[in-house]
């Protein structure tokens, strides 16, 4: 839930990115309110994958400032912005298929700013409990959907207050997904975690966010608290 009167917890201020002499975000700006979900919409190849990897610090800077809390992060190297609190699950998942559930979940622990840190089980498995039946299974046997959970779980263990989600539903069979979007309301409603979604389904993105952006060709379009926006307006612009 958006808490009035709160500060951002990230704000990127006309960004611009580029692959080579390929300029994809063209003074990208957003503002996200603690503790609550606030999702892109657009396109396909409007830019919300790059503007992801561009906050995360994988892809360079060219103008603009990202500010994560107070601090400037525009120019933070990506490991450091993990340590610092920012988790980032890309498309795909990238679920390392041959190691375990478990072994999975310890990758996490290369971003926890506590080097002493142990995978928080009972927590992950009380959001996540088919990853407690699982977790001997080698990754690359779990279903999509345990999948997307697993890649979530991973991310949380390295215990972020801002989460980078993108698409989590793609190739996920509708009532997985919204077993997904329960276990997401959940963490922003028992750990406080904001997140930062990327996502097409808008029954997926009419159950979990709080407020919304609209992107077209490197830039915001349009924005809004969920409940002020109408099906119709999503609608017109995400459809291709
Ligand atoms: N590694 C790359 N090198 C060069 N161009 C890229 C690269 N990745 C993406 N692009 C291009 O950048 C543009 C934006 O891609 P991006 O993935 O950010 O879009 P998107 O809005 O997330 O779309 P989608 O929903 O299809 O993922 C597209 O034209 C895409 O072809």
């Amino acid at each position: 839930m958006i808490h009035a009167f709160s500060a951002p917890v990230l704000v990127v201020d006309n960004l611009v990115a580029a692959y080579d002499q390929s300029i994809i975000l063209r003074g990208t700006s957003l503002a996200m309110q603690k503790g609550a979900v606030t999702t892109v919409m657009g396109r396909n190849g409007v830019g919300k994958t790059t503007l992801l990897k561009t906050i995360m610090g994988l892809l360079p800077v060219q103008e603009g400032t990202v500010t994560f809390g107070n601090e400037d992060i525009t120019f933070m190297p990506s490991h450091k912005k993990a340590k610092s609190g920012i988790a980032y699950v890309p498309q795909g998942r990238e679920i390392i298929p041959k190691l375990t559930v478990y072994e999975n979940l310890q990758l996490g622990l290369t971003a926890h700013k506590d080097k002493n840190a142990k995978v928080p089980e009972e927590e992950i498995y009380h959001l996540f409990p088919i990853l407690k039946d699982f977790r001997k299974r080698a990754g690359g046997n779990l279903s999509g959907g345990q999948q997307q959970q697993l890649a979530i779980a991973r991310a949380l263990v390295s215990n972020p207050t801002l989460l980078l989600l993108d698409e989590p539903t793609e190739g996920i069979q509708p009532s997985i997904a919204q077993e997904i979007g329960c276990i997401l309301q959940q963490l922003v409603k028992e750990k406080a975690i904001s997140v930062l979604l990327v996502e097409q389904k808008i029954d997926f993105a009419n159950q979990v966010s709080d407020h919304y952006y609209f992107m077209d060709r490197g830039k915001m379009v349009m924005d809004g608290a969920a409940e002020e926006l109408k099906h119709t307006a999503l609608e017109k612009h995400i459809s291709v």
